[in-house]
């Protein structure tokens, strides 16, 4: 089964997760794409969605889908997103679309955090992706040498801008032996937004289509 197919086959496989009458969150990037479609088959049983990126907005208008600001509801009980990588504690490196900073935030609010991936994103420790930073812009340089000094290889993502207007520097060669501490060290950084690690805030759950099977991690 090529990898589309998987992303098409583990979208299906988050729809029986999706309560009916609510809110959900939605990611963005080729797989949430496919849970958009999807999503798209059951769009009456549903009050509407919130979007995590412009492009995601936009999908779901497409097909019908009332999209709501995340100010104008007071908790969603679920997201549905793919992810850059994950790992068998269900942290993840996200934003190779470059929409990781309102991805964390729908992911903050969500009570439960649904991952979909094919076998490939699957991996025993981050750090094979690039990980992506969302810098303020005028920060960059400085953001740039700090990420060097923590060892990693930044590379300015060049004629990117995020849906809020920033940058995104990718990171290559980051030792991530603590995804947890990490992600709360390069945060710390001033001029950093986020960063696409995942760790504080993991799945709840991960679909994983591998073969003809969805593995539940
Ligand atoms: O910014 C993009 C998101 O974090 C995506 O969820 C991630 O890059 C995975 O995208 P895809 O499903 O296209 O591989």
């Amino acid at each position: 089964m090529d990898q589309n197919a998987l992303k098409q086959r583990v979208a299906e496989a988050a729809l029986r997760h999706v309560p009916e009458g609510e809110v959900i969150g939605v990611g963005t990037g080729s797989t949430a794409n496919c849970f958009i479609d999807a999503l798209a088959t059951m769009k009456d049983r549903l009050a509407g969605a919130v979007a995590s990126s412009e492009a995601t907005a936009e999908r779901l208008r497409g097909h019908g889908i009332e999209v709501l600001e995340l100010n104008q509801v007071d908790s969603l009980p679920l997201y549905v997103d793919g992810a850059d990588e994950v790992n068998d504690h269900r942290e993840m490196i996200k934003g190779g679309g470059g929409a990781l900073t309102r991805e964390k935030i729908v992911a903050a609010v969500a009570e439960r955090f649904i991952c979909i991936v094919d076998g490939s994103k699957q991996v025993k420790r981050l750090g094979g992706f690039p990980l992506p930073v969302e810098v303020i812009p005028m920060a960059r340089s400085y953001v740039a040498r700090r990420l060097a000094a923590l060892g990693g290889q930044p590379q300015y993502r060049e004629g990117f801008v995020t849906d809020n207007g920033n940058l995104i520097l990718d990171v290559r060669n980051l030792d991530i032996l603590n995804p947890i501490e990490l992600e709360e060290k390069i945060n710390n950084i001033t001029g950093v937004v986020t960063n696409g690690l995942f760790a504080r805030r993991p799945a709840d759950l991960v679909l994983v289509g591998r073969g003809d099977e969805v593995i539940s991690i």
